[in-house]
């Protein structure tokens, strides 16, 4: 089978052109059969993932780029289960590879696609609003986290640290602000074995289908991307300096002992604010909702992890 690569030259400030011109030749060199899809701006791997899967045919895809580039080219799947996914990480925070443990440098990434030694049938998230459906691979967001990705999307910092080559702190910066800034909301959850749980004063939720999101933050350290359940993490009822300290124990996964951090599991759940709040998949800002469900699409995809 042909193996579609889809890359994003631009992912980390450039390096993805870079990348590519260094794995290109090992791919002659090995003679595989390949396709190569730049993409040119915004929603380009949607639609090329898009057309190629237009033919209802199995398909063999390689993203190389960030979180964004394969959330985006997730969007464009028409069957899910038809396609088999191999990614190489070069985005600035990598919460996928990290998550399924892909590894990270990128010729090994490459070796792990071309001799596979497993294949995981993988969840995949989508979180619905006003009846339109966005997937995800690492987790959504809704509130604080969301509003994170928003600015760091716009933010001069992420192109000044990526140049430094921390480009994952970007989150961290941006973190900092946001929680001087944000207001909590009342968050309500409707799980699908019928509980509603009820959160007064919320700062924000995180839908995981992976443990990381924001650059290696363990929002939820048990989450695993093919058990068929999504691990929810709840920020509420606590001071912003509270939330100040929680922050960097949540690189280690320890911030679940603090009170005020609620963990749930669930196939789906719907979720009420009282005012409308910034919404994310895989980092990818979209709208601002008050009430969304968030679930997992009845497909797998097929990855290749090891
Ligand atoms: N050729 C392109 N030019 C400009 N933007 C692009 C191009 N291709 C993709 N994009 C957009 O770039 C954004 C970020 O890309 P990507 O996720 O690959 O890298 P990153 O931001 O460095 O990594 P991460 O998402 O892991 O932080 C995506 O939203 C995608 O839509």
């Amino acid at each position: 089978m042909i193996y579609h690569f889809i890359v994003n030259p631009r992912a980390r400030s450039g390096l993805g052109e870079m990348l590519w011109k260094q794995l290109e030749p090992e791919l002659c060199r090995k003679r595989i059969d390949y396709q190569i899809h730049l993409t040119t701006k915004k929603k380009d791997a949607g639609k090329i993932a898009s057309e190629i899967t237009e033919d209802g045919q199995e398909h063999m895809f390689v993203v190389l780029g960030g979180d964004g580039t394969l959330n985006e080219v997730l969007s464009g799947i028409k069957s899910l289960e038809k396609v088999t996914l191999g990614y190489i990480p070069i985005g600035s925070s990598n919460d996928f590879a990290r998550g399924t443990g892909i590894p990270g440098d990128p010729f090994e990434a490459l070796d792990t696609i071309l001799s596979p030694k497993r294949v995981e049938k993988m969840d995949i998230g989508v979180l619905k609003r006003e009846g339109k459906g966005r997937r995800f691979a690492v987790s959504a967001g809704i509130g604080f986290d969301a509003a994170v990705c928003h600015e760091v999307c716009v933010s001069k910092w992420k192109r000044v640290l990526n140049l430094l080559k921390i480009g994952k702190l970007s989150y961290a910066v941006v973190a900092m602000d946001r929680i001087i800034k944000d207001r909590p909301v009342k968050l309500e959850l409707t799980l699908d074995d019928g509980s509603m749980k009820v959160f007064e004063r919320t700062y924000f939720a995180a839908f995981m289908n992976l443990p990381y999101e924001g650059g290696g933050f363990k929002f939820c350290p048990d989450a695993s991307g093919s058990d068929g359940f999504l691990d929810i993490m709840v920020v509420s009822d606590l001071s912003k300096l509270k939330i100040l300290c929680l922050l960097p124990t949540a690189f280690s996964g320890k911030h679940t002992r603090f009170k005020g951090v609620t963990i749930l599991k669930c196939r789906s759940v719907k979720v009420v604010t009282d005012r409308a709040l910034p919404l994310h998949t895989d980092g990818e800002p979209s709208f601002l909702s008050k009430e969304i469900e968030v679930s997992l699409e009845k497909e797998k995809l097929n990855v290749i992890v090891e």
